[in-house]
């Protein structure tokens, strides 16, 4: 479906093309005989924050790996920051991050070490004063000259969003950004992304398991399933059209194909 023709998805995120943050045309991927993402279409706007939701394997971090450049499209055209992805992606790559708690970073480093090298790899000026404002705000200065492979699951979530903040980039591509935080941790880390997204005036694509977090944090939901984009609106407007009361019963609609889902 391309989502820029659904009536109720003119929603809070999507945007003409020409002035989108992400604008993505008939996106295929094909590994052999498995279709990862099927010729999905759509935009988002400027300053928005979009929920990626699906059940595992309905396409989601093929669909980021595309819009970041390291998956090369089957098929299909990806703009990120007005830059063609395919052609140019050296462009815009600066302007970008990317964080998901399953790619980890070299163990026997340690957390200012990691950043440094992630921060020399954006040619950063002042990387100290740098590495040394974000371990203030993400709680990690006593962790600092710690080796990365002795951090807890929560406290490398952590160091990874540094990681993904480092450049301070126009758009954000969260994979499970509070995936392995204690509840109180969670709640800490989506108030600062939030309060990031608002002082950057930045874009942010997350993809998560965790429907309140969704909820929250997310204008627009694009919901994901065997590599199609099936339906895409806010969450308080998807929940109003399934006729459920929560966003949790319309992804289980989705998934399984019940309710609305199944006609
Ligand atoms: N490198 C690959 N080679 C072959 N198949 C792949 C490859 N990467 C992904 N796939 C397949 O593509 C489909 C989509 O996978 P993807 O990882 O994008 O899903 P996802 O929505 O992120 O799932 P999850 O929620 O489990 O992380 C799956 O069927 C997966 O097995």
């Amino acid at each position: 479906m391309d989502t820029r023709s659904t009536g109720t998805s003119g929603t809070r995120g999507s945007a003409p093309a020409g002035d989108a943050a992400i604008a993505v045309d008939r996106l295929t991927k094909r590994y052999g005989e498995v279709t990862a993402v099927d010729g999905i279409s759509l935009t988002i706007a400027p300053g928005s924050v979009t929920g990626l939701l699906g059940g595992n394997g309905a396409g989601k971090t093929t669909t980021i790996a595309m819009l970041m450049g390291l998956v090369l499209p089957t098929s299909g055209t990806v703009r990120v920051l007005g830059v063609d992805m395919l052609r140019a992606r050296h462009r815009v790559l600066h302007r970008i991050n990317f964080q998901s708690p399953y790619v980890d970073m070299p163990m026997r480093l340690t957390v200012r070490q990691n950043l440094t090298v992630f921060g020399r790899l954006y040619g950063l000026d002042r990387l100290r004063d740098r590495i040394a404002a974000l371990a203030e705000d993400l709680d990690l200065s006593h962790l600092l000259d710690r080796p990365c492979g002795r951090l807890s699951a929560g406290q490398k979530t952590r160091v990874s969003l540094a990681k993904a903040l480092i450049n301070k980039p126009e758009l954000l591509l969260l994979d499970e950004p509070t995936a392995s935080l204690d509840p109180d941790t969670a709640d800490w880390v989506r108030g600062h992304l939030e309060g990031y997204r608002k002082r950057r005036g930045a874009t942010i694509l997350l993809a998560s398991h965790n429907m309140p977090e969704v909820e929250r944090m997310c204008g627009r939901v694009l919901m994901m399933k065997a590599g199609r984009i099936v339906d895409d609106g806010a969450p308080d407007a998807l929940v109003a059209r399934y006729g459920r009361a929560t966003l949790e019963d319309v992804f289980l609609d989705v998934a399984r194909g019940t309710g609305l889902a199944a006609q």
